[in-house]
């Protein structure tokens, strides 16, 4: 009897462990049910009408050489983009190309010519986009809006919309870069489109351009509101916004736009583009309404579909549908179906910009090394402090080889260098360092000026320039938005350095960057996800299937807005004066900073070298290698 109980108990213990586990096991089938086998992709979705968008790309038109996830060329994208149009056309569907901006800045096939672009721009300009607006890095420099006016406006005609900047002509007055709006009528499913081209509210553009917020555009500009009258909602089938402007819910200049046109078209789909902060992002602005962003670098597509005839459309998600389609042959010959098959996927063109390409390249001499690069040193997946993070390279090693330009600038004994980190564009990666990874790094050639100032006001400023608000203040230019965290990457601008310091304390936050539900951690920690190649996992607000590609997350530490190298001597006892030596670029910030430690200086900046940081670091690889 006894044993009979036993055994019954076994048996029950048994069957109970078997059921948990079954359970588990379609649990776990479940919740990994968003990841497709390693290696696979994740096939795009198409609508009636289709987006490849791009943005910030920098001048990476070569492809990253040494990063297999990002190894296709502009001549790559060119072929992709068009036989993904003769998949369209093939369906009668739409698929337009969209670019939001920034198209030097980070790269030697954009910037070692003087000015930077020319040799860039004949490459960019091969794509056959249908939107594309202005970035704010055509605005620093006079010359690049010379060469954006002159050249990319005139060769794309009136598919470049920018309706809040303006170009100064040699008479005086102001025009658009392209058209302030265009509409027009769609190839295969004959939508009548209304488009508009944003730049952020961006204030360091130069004298010869002019940029009028959002916000004065769309309260105070006639012409804004006649375009409205003169197509009123009957006659608009969709509204596309393309704009160099973060989407993310917590920038609001595109919400405030959304706002005044839903007041008009309360029904009409609107599609927003973005860009300028770096990031892949898809916001859900209303049920007919959505934004996607495409990251940067020649690292991402961005894929958008809306499904126009949508009246018994349940879920947002069968209206529209977004994927980030990492900038690689493997990518772009899925969805374009030529798995395998690269001869017959390359277009004559795109071969012809390939060469063109590497032509390039060799005439600029790009790829000629001047050192070796013995480590990985990282922007942000690693924390600031730590050895291998560029930063801390910087800080404790290249920094401290500048010199005043000559025998004539007076030099204190001690010196603090701040430099802001949004000037360094890109890890440092182990091998050949060449004239490329010196634009890749740090490509803005600014000067050096210098403050003599107490040591006790010198130490505060860096840290004052780390709190991160929006301020107005008085420049020398006038009444001057003061934004720190313009100084920080622009892929950690909506993340602001406080906020990602109390994150830090909760290390979880790092591997999620979202509060997510159960199964998906289960997804993101299955065994699956641990094998696959690091890389974007992007949440947003349809989830985290966006990527085409899955990958395993990369983590991104919290960087502050500017960094100093300290040249101090402890010690000197008293308030001796020494030398704050920064970028001129930052000069706004830094007498902001001043003011607001309630220093007065007596003289403005004065220079105090020529060496930018590209070029120390270029000296300081071939002497002693990294
Ligand atoms: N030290 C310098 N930093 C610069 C300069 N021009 C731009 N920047 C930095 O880049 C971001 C904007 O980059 P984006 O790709 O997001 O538009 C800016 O906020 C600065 O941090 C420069 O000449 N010198
Ligand atoms: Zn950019
Ligand atoms: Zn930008």
């Amino acid at each position: 009897m006894f044993e009979a109980g036993i055994y019954r108990k076994l048996v029950l213990v048994f069957l109970a462990i078997v059921a948990v586990v079954q359970v588990l096991k379609l649990y776990h089938i479940f919740a990994v049910r968003s990841q497709p086998p390693a290696g696979a992709i994740r096939d795009l979705t198409w609508g009636d009408i289709n987006f490849l968008h791009t943005t910030d790309t920098h001048g990476w038109y070569s492809g990253h050489l040494n990063q297999k996830s990002y190894n296709a060329n502009w001549g790559d994208f060119i072929s992709f983009a068009t036989r993904l149009k003769q998949i369209a056309a093939a369906n009668g569907q739409d698929l337009l190309l969209v670019d939001s901006g920034d198209r030097h800045d980070g790269n030697g096939l954009s910037d070692i010519t003087i000015p930077n672009g020319i040799a860039s721009t004949p490459i960019f300009i091969q794509q056959d986009y249908d939107i594309l607006t202005i970035g704010n890095h055509e605005l620093y420099v006079w010359e690049n809006s010379v060469q954006e006016y002159e050249t990319v406006v005139p060769h794309f005609k009136e598919k470049y919309v920018c309706s809040n900047v303006e170009f100064k002509l040699p008479n005086g007055t102001f025009v658009p870069f392209g058209q302030k709006y265009r509409f027009f009528q769609t190839p295969n499913q004959k939508l009548n489109v209304l488009t508009f081209g944003f730049l952020f509210d961006f204030n360091r553009n130069n004298d010869g351009t002019k940029v009028t917020s959002i916000k004065d555009v769309v309260d105070n500009e006639s012409w804004f509101q006649e375009a409205l009258e003169s197509h009123p909602p009957e006659k608009v089938d969709l509204i596309v916004v393309v704009g160099h402007v973060p989407i993310s819910h917590k920038w609001p200049e595109l919400f405030y736009l959304h706002e005044k046109l839903r007041e008009k078209y309360p029904e009409t789909k609107i599609q927003y583009f973005g860009g300028h902060s770096h990031i892949r992002d898809f916001t859900v602005f209303d049920e007919k309404s959505t934004a996607l962003q495409s990251g940067r670098y020649c690292e991402t597509v961005g894929w958008a579909s809306i499904n126009m005839k949508d009246d018994n459309v349940r879920n947002i998600r069968e209206r529209y549908s977004r994927s980030y389609i990492d900038f690689n042959l493997n990518s772009f010959l899925h969805h374009a179906n030529f798995t395998d098959n690269k001869d017959q996927f390359d277009t004559e063109k795109g071969l012809e910009v390939s060469t063109l390409i590497k032509k390039t390249r060799k005439k600029l001499e790009l790829n000629r090394p001047l050192g070796y690069v013995n480590d990985n040193y990282y922007v942000d997946y690693v924390p600031v402090w730590d050895k291998k993070n560029i930063f801390n390279l910087l800080t404790t090693k290249i920094l401290t080889t500048l010199q005043p330009e000559n025998s004539n600038i007076t030099v204190a004994e001690e010196r603090i260098i701040i430099i802001n980190t949004g000037s360094i564009r890109y890890d440092l990666y182990k091998g050949p360092y060449t004239i490329d990874t010196q634009y890749i790094v740090s490509p803005f050639e600014n000067q050096w000026h210098k403050l003599s100032l107490p040591k006790s006001v010198a130490v505060k400023v860096g840290r004052k320039l780390n709190e991160n608000s929006y301020i107005l203040a008085n420049t020398e230019q006038g009444m001057k938005q003061i934004d720190n965290r313009q100084l920080a990457p622009p892929h950690q601008l909506l993340m602001p350095y406080e906020e990602l310091l109390s994150m830090e304390k909760r290390q979880d936050i790092f591997k999620y960057p979202i509060a997510l539900n159960n199964d998906d951690k289960i997804a993101i920690e299955s065994k699956h996800r641990a094998k696959l190649p690091k890389g974007y996992v992007t949440y947003d607000d349809f989830g985290h299937d966006g990527d085409d590609t899955p990958h395993k997350a990369v983590v991104n530490y919290p960087v502050p807005n500017v960094v100093e190298s300290k040249q101090l001597n402890k010690s000197t006892s008293g308030d001796t004066i020494i030398d704050l030596v920064f970028y001129d670029f930052i000069t706004p910030n830094i007498l902001w900073a001043l003011k607001e430690l309630n220093y007065h200086i007596t003289e403005s900046s004065e220079f105090y070298s020529n060496q930018y940081l590209g070029l120390l670091m270029n000296e300081y690889v071939k002497e002693s290698g990294i």
